[in-house]
């Protein structure tokens, strides 16, 4: 394949569910199940700011920016109906690169049963843009503003990996020698699925996905919600400032043993909901409650993929 706007388009034709449809200037959004609610989420991955193309294969990256599409809708409770694909390809991106990377996102969109509905592919003179807009079926729509006092906050998976993921990376890692870390920051595994069995739990109150860090989305649910959340003791710091671990993250105002028992799987928890408090997330400083600051990753820092992005 030679990179052009047509090959691009043809590749993805041939390759992905519902691509013998893109026929069209527009392309027709299924609709949602009768009864249910029709969801949209957006996320945008830039060469340099969410990746780095000198250490992530193309077809893990292709999967990642479906996987953290699919992450949020399920996060809210939604099934899958479809998604929208925008491609700004630098002129000095390797043919090969752009087959890889587009062979690994219509493999994933298989494994997921989730067809694109259309998109664009635009040329830009270097570097890399990578947008998905992705569409869902919602029976309870699984919200962040909807946390109430006392519910406690768990996840589904450890936090932290994929942060150490990616400082072995910056430190020269080589992708190609297996480590859970890397593989958690190259190739996030969000148990799809989860969130639509958490919408049918009424004690389940709200949901998001972790694609900030601990210390930024406990405090977007509480600021959502109206009121503060006292983090849990013993979380490690990695796990508290975290990034990208695409864990379910949910308030519930049943015992941690029942949830468990009803969703099969071992639960962490992160937190517990109080009354609105001096800060929107507090946690236990030397026996008194301290806000906690705000640990996540700084798009708008200057400094291009170091660490000071980290304050
Ligand atoms: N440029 C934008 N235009 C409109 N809405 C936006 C924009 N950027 C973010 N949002 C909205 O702001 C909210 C928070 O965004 P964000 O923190 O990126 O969510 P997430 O972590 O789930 O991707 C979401 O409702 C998102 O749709
Ligand atoms: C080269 C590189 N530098 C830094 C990071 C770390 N990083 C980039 S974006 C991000 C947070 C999540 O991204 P964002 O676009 O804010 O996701 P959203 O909250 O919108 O889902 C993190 C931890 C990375 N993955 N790769
Ligand atoms: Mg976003």
């Amino acid at each position: 394949m030679s990179l052009s706007e047509l090959s691009v388009i043809a590749r993805i034709r041939d390759r992905f569910p519902g691509g013998r449809e893109l026929v069209d200037d527009c392309g027709a959004v299924p609709p949602p199940l009768p009864g249910q609610r029709l969801l949209v989420t957006t996320d945008l991955m830039e060469d340099g700011q969410h990746f780095s193309r000198a250490w992530h294969p193309p077809a893990l990256l292709g999967r990642k920016l479906l996987a953290v599409n699919l992450s949020d809708l399920d996060a809210s409770g939604a099934t899958f109906l479809g998604f929208t694909l925008t491609l700004a390809l630098g002129r000095d991106l390797a043919p090969a690169w752009v087959e890889a990377f587009l062979d690994g996102l219509a493999a994933a969109s298989h494994a997921w049963s989730v067809p694109v509905l259309g998109g664009d592919t635009v040329g830009r003179a270097s570097g890399l843009g990578l947008g998905i807009t992705a569409f869902g079926s919602v029976a309870r729509w699984l919200r962040r503003d909807t946390v109430e006092a006392d519910d406690g906050i768990y996840v589904d998976q450890p936090l932290g990996a994929s942060l150490r993921g990616l400082r072995k990376l910056m430190a020269g890692w080589d992708p190609a020698v297996p480590d859970p870390d890397v593989a958690a920051h190259l190739d996030p595994q969000p148990r799809l699925g989860l969130g639509p069995r958490l919408a049918a739990i009424p004690e389940v109150h709200a949901c998001m996905d972790i694609s900030d860090g601990l210390s930024r989305d406990l405090a977007n649910l509480a600021t959502a919600s109206g009121l503060s959340v006292i983090l849990a003791p013993g979380l490690d710091a990695d796990a508290v400032e975290g990034g990208e671990d695409y864990a379910r993250c949910f308030a519930a105002a049943l015992p941690q043993a029942e949830l468990e028992r009803r969703l099969g799987i071992p639960l962490l928890r992160v937190g517990t909901a109080a009354p609105a408090g001096e800060a929107p997330v507090l946690h236990y400083d030397g026996g008194s409650l301290r806000p906690l600051p705000d640990r996540a990753f700084d798009h708008f820092a200057p400094a291009q993929g170091s660490d000071d992005r980290h304050p």
